[in-house]
């Protein structure tokens, strides 16, 4: 009897447990949005933000949601280090993207960067979320500014590449585009980073990628 109750006390309070990697170029605001996440959602804050240095690796951290445990992976994104990144691909649930809004000199190679990932066959079928970040600065464009941006960057793209009769992207990457979810958030001040975890906790609940094990 006490292990049928004990079996069924595990069975109910069981939870799955999903990764996450927090990927984007340096000086984006990704481990400033982990440590914001720990200091939102865990009892030990995170780091703050004056205490967080360039990412040489990666930074881990977990939060436990209703019968859902999100393990984090940020990662460094200095350019001799971003190919780590694809090692990780291969067991993650979703994939947040981070930009930095308020650079407007780096979208462009944002964007090449963020191009690259969308390319990556391992995480096609993934939730994938775009965040705008440093929306606290009033130098910072808007969301819809930023989905503009990348729409014009990604058509200007296109066009050259007909123009060198090169393959112009896939129709599932084209999909996977207009359907894009972009959200603005600030990492420092913590605005719109509990509607990002919201809609991961959705998303990788209805993820296709097996997550049994
Ligand atoms: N204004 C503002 N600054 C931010 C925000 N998030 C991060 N920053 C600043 O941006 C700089 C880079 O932040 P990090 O979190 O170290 O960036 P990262 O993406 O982890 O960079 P790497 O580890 O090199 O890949 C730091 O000076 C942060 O304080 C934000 O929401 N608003
Ligand atoms: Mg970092």
């Amino acid at each position: 009897m006490y292990h049928l109750l004990k079996g069924f006390h595990e069975y109910v309070t069981r939870k799955e447990e999903f990764s996450v990697i927090i990927i984007g170029l340096d000086g984006a605001g990704k481990t400033t949005l982990l440590e914001r996440i720990k200091t939102l959602y865990n009892d030990t804050p995170g780091l703050s933000p004056d205490k967080i240095g360039p990412t040489v690796g990666q930074n881990t951290g977990k939060i436990a949601l209703p019968s859902t445990i999100l393990q984090f992976f940020d990662l460094g994104g200095q350019r001799g280090i971003r190919n780590i990144w694809p090692k990780y691909y291969d067991d993650c649930h979703a994939v947040v993207y981070v930009i930095d809004a308020e650079d407007r000199e780096r979208l462009g190679e944002g964007w090449e960067v963020f191009d690259t990932v969308l390319s990556a066959p391992q995480i096609l079928g993934l939730p994938l979320l775009l965040l705008a970040n440093k929306q606290d600065s009033s130098n910072s464009l808007s969301v819809e500014e930023i989905r503009n941006d990348y729409e014009d960057w990604y058509q200007r793209k296109i066009e050259s590449a007909r123009r060198d009769r090169q393959d112009d992207g896939d129709a599932a990457r084209r999909e996977r585009i207009a359907s894009l979810d972009v959200m603005g958030v600030s990492a420092i001040e913590g605005t719109g980073v509990r509607s990002a975890i919201d809609w991961l906790f959705l998303r990788v609940q209805n993820s296709r990628r097996d997550h049994s094990s």
